[in-house]
């Protein structure tokens, strides 16, 4: 999940984070997931399915965990930095009540990558920093349809970290190709989108090359 090198050796740029579509059926997502991600630059995945048991949630990290990893694509499971570990997850998301951060980081070691939410918090995010997160995630930016976000952020709470902190910054929450230039020229590292692409008129492949092309000209 390597920050993009920016032409002319000036600041890195921004990068896509797909997150996947709520709910999915892994082996006919799998053919959706390459096609978005042979469509375009992206960092990473999330896997994040809030509705399915354990025995699912394996099954689908096996079947498109290798979709990502052999493109070169980070693969990060959401809310369970357990089973990233022992699935072969590059890493794992955290939200601000999914367990302790503190253990989380201890188990996925220094090679795994741990993201935390923070929601529109300055403190949070340097909290998350002082344990070791490898990225802090703001928002929710704009109205989402995809959860029911309590928490507004701000552009500036972008600048703010950028100036303040080198640690990476995840935006997310209803962003789009339209709406995403005041983040990016804010210092988001990493714009986290779902309904972005997933639900592109034109398709995923569409939607990747959309916000790319945003994210360049922005
Ligand atoms: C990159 C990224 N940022 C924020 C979230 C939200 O995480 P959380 O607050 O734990 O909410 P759920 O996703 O678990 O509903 C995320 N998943 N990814
Ligand atoms: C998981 C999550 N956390 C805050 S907003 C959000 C959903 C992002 O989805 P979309 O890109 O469709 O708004
Ligand atoms: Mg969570």
């Amino acid at each position: 999940m390597a920050p993009a090198p920016e032409a002319g050796g000036g600041e890195p740029g921004c990068r896509l984070y797909l997150i996947t579509p709520p709910a999915l059926e892994p082996a006919r997502f799998a053919d959706d997931l390459a096609r978005a991600l042979d469509a375009g630059d992206v960092a990473a995945v999330q896997l994040r399915l809030k509705d399915v048991g354990e025995d699912a949630l394996r099954r689908a990290i096996d079947v498109l965990r290798p979709v990502a990893q052999s493109r070169d694509v980070a693969f990060l499971l959401n809310d369970r930095a357990d089973l990233a570990v022992q699935q072969g997850c590059d890493g794992a998301h955290l939200g601000q009540t999914d367990g302790d951060h503190a253990q989380a980081r201890k188990l996925l070691g220094p090679e795994r990558m741990l993201g935390i939410t923070c929601h529109a918090s300055r403190h949070l995010a340097m909290e998350a920093g002082e344990l070791g997160a490898d990225y802090v995630a703001f928002g929710a930016f704009f109205p989402t349809a995809t959860k029911q976000a309590e928490h507004r952020a701000e552009p500036e709470i972008l600048e703010w970290w950028t100036e303040m902190f080198e640690l990476p910054s995840v935006a997310i929450g209803g962003i789009t190709a339209e709406n995403c230039a005041p983040l990016v020229r804010a210092g988001a590292d990493f714009l986290a989108v779902v309904g972005a692409v997933w639900n592109h008129p034109d398709g995923p492949a569409a939607g990747v090359r959309a916000l790319n092309a945003a994210i360049a000209a922005a």
